[in-house]
């Protein structure tokens, strides 16, 4: 389509109003507001060239959306095609209009089992996903796919699509809810989910809800992530990276892609300048390309001297739009070290006026105050000085490579080995459940808690009722009172049918340990009890509840799914700790019964192999 009207794409934000105010679901509005009007909304910053004059509003693709006249009012053009969940996108008419007489349910974050429950009994639903730039738990699609999940959940609800954007107050964002929700609705009830107490956890959302939010919120090891070496020439950033890529390589939990400042002037900036416009080009690119990268869960480390802060941060805000983690390092070796070593020569000619605008000499290096971490590598070798950004990010939580470093090295984790021989005597006290030989393709899990009387009893009777003899299960304690048998009163709560008998406590052995596949404990204390005595286990120990949450979302099982949850568990918890309940009451037992139960309900089945 040509025009000869000037152009203007408006920011995200602002796209989500326009398309508000053309659907007619900010009526009687239908126009931005004047930004001067003291209870102005939604309002439209148009460069100052273009201001009081006909404009037309394009996407970022050019696709034209709208005419802006110079009075300010609006003419549409084309409705947006495209983008994820277009179709459900409806204006209130077109929505009311194909669901008339439903209640309608704004919301804006995945609903947990428990606000699902309570819509149950409300009837024929809309469920209405308040998407928009901006939407701060979910992004907008992942909204979208959630309600869609709950929808699945309903007897009866449809999801209709609002982009509702965020404008970054939360009076301001709290009329226009109140507003487009009631254009949707007209007349016909709306029911709000009332405020959350406390964040939900992925426990407490039905399975394909918390996948959903699972992918969506990756935990910090999956995100993808940018390494970003700033500083002067030979300060030390592509030797700190290239060492840092081994280790990476070395672990084998990542690939990886090297955006190198020399390889990438070679190649995707061949011809540039070292102009500040060419560089800030440069930089820019790298910023692209890296973000693009993390945007799938992939790791890019990039070491240009990228000496402009505002550049950096336009690749930090590229990086972490895309989902990603931003991780800078600032290779702060001053530039008479970094002159001294000159090792391409290049301080020597840049002295001699034979390099112009070369960085530390002639051309400004501003020094980042948003690293996270700072590595002077001056008098240092090389294997010290990336122990700090080892350390620095390990601590970060985004990723950790010390178990492969000199200093301490961790054998990995043997899984999916070749069929296991027949386990050793697995327990000071065998009992008959648990003294056959195993069957080498079954997996083996133990659960641990203190005494093994009350709680690893009850989730190694119930993971049993729940997936049969798929898997081989047994229980120890940590201070075992061996040989006694289950507690009577969390018994009354095991699965019907399902006896204690058998049952006698166990101690933990290193035998045990060794044999498992997969560890699950009651507490923190007990798995880190575990990894003080065993450390060569430790991928395989997890919290039951940790456990769960972890592979939520996975499609992987068996033990491909064990091997992939010791690479990508989430963090522990407080709140993953089973409380003792011995000796506490019937009540408590039959609370800590009922999460052991949904803890193994969700976390056993993907343990079998279909
Ligand atoms: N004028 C000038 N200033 C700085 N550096 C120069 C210049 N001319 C060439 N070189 C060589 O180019 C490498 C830096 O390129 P970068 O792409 O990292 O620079 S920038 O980020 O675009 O500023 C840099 O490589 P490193 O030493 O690896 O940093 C230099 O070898
Ligand atoms: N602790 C250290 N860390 C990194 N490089 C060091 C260290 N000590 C000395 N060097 C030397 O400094 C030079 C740094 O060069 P390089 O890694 O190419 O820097 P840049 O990529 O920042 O231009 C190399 O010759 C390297 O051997």
């Amino acid at each position: 389509m040509s025009s000869s009207l000037p152009q203007h794409c408006p920011s995200p934000r602002e796209l989500d109003d326009l398309e508000l105010l053309l659907s007619g679901a900010l009526a009687p509005r239908t126009r931005f507001d004047d930004p001067r009007d003291a209870d102005a909304l939604v309002t439209l910053d148009l460069p100052e060239e273009l201001q009081g004059r006909a404009v037309e509003l394009v996407d970022p693709e050019g696709m034209p959306l709208a005419r802006l006249e110079a009075d300010g009012s609006l003419v549409a053009l084309t409705h947006a095609q495209y983008g994820p969940f277009r179709r459900l996108h409806l204006s209130p008419a077109q929505a009311r209009s194909s669901y008339p007489g439903r209640s309608w349910i704004p919301v804006d974050d995945a609903l947990t089992t428990e606000e699902i429950g309570r819509l149950r009994h409300r009837g024929a639903l809309v469920l209405l996903a308040l998407t928009g730039a901006g939407t701060p738990r979910l992004s907008p699609v992942a909204l979208v796919r959630a309600t869609l999940a709950a929808a699945a959940e309903l007897p009866d609800a449809v999801v209709v699509a609002v982009p509702l954007a965020s404008h970054g107050d939360p009076a301001a964002d709290a009329r226009l809810r109140e507003r487009v929700v009631a254009a949707y609705a007209g007349g016909d009830a709306v029911w709000p989910i009332p405020p959350r107490a406390e964040e939900p956890t992925l426990t407490d959302f039905p399975a394909g809800v918390a996948a959903v939010v699972r992918r969506d919120r990756p935990a910090p090891a999956e995100q993808g992530l940018v390494l970003f070496f700033t500083g002067l020439s030979g300060s030390g950033k592509s030797t700190l990276a290239r060492a840092l890529m081994d280790r990476i390589l070395e672990q084998g939990q990542r690939t990886v892609t090297s955006l190198d400042g020399d390889v990438v002037r070679r190649n995707l900036s061949a011809g540039l300048s070292f102009s500040k416009a060419d560089r800030e080009t440069n930089i820019r690119r790298i910023g692209w390309v890296a973000a693009e990268i993390a945007r799938h869960g992939g790791l890019a480390v990039c070491s240009p001297i990228a000496p402009f802060a505002e550049t950096r941060t336009e690749v930090r805000e590229m990086v972490e739009s895309a989902g990603g983690a931003f991780f800078l390092v600032h290779v702060a070796t001053p530039v008479e070290e970094c002159e001294r070593r000159d090792r391409k020569g290049l301080y020597a000619k840049a002295r001699r006026g034979e390099i112009p605008e070369f960085t530390g000499i002639s051309s400004p290096y501003e020094a980042p105050d948003d690293a996270s971490v700072v590595v002077d590598t001056t008098g240092r070798s090389v294997e010290d000085a990336l122990d700090d950004v080892i350390d620095a990010l390990a601590e970060s939580g985004l990723l950790d490579v010390r178990t492969s470093g000199s200093r301490s090295r961790v054998e990995p984790f043997p899984v999916a080995a070749a069929p296991a021989p027949a386990a050793p005597s697995l327990f000071a006290d065998p009992t008959p459940s648990r003294r056959g030989a195993r069957a080498a393709d079954r997996l083996s899990v133990i659960f641990v808690c203190t005494a093994n009387v009350c709680r690893s009893p009850f989730m190694e009777l119930t993971a049993q009722s729940i997936v049969g003899d798929a898997v081989e299960f047994a229980s120890i304690g940590t201070d075992a009172k061996v040989g006694r048998s289950m507690d009577a009163v969390i018994s009354e709560f095991l699965p019907q049918g399902v006896t204690n008998g058998h049952f006698r406590a166990a101690a933990v052995s290193e035998d045990a340990v060794d044999a498992a596949d997969l560890i699950l404990t009651a507490e923190a204390s007990h798995a880190d009890h575990l990894v003080e005595r065993h450390p060569r286990a430790f991928r395989k120990i997890f919290t039951l509840a940790q456990w769960a949450e972890t592979v939520q979302g996975s499609d992987l099982r068996g033990r491909e799914l064990i091997e992939w949850a010791g690479q990508y568990r989430v963090p522990r918890a407080p709140e993953h700790d089973i409380t003792d309940p011995y000796k506490r009451g019937r009540e408590r037992a039959q609370v800590a019964a009922q999460r052991i139960t949904s803890l193994l309900q969700a976390g056993i089945p993907p343990l079998t192999r279909d």
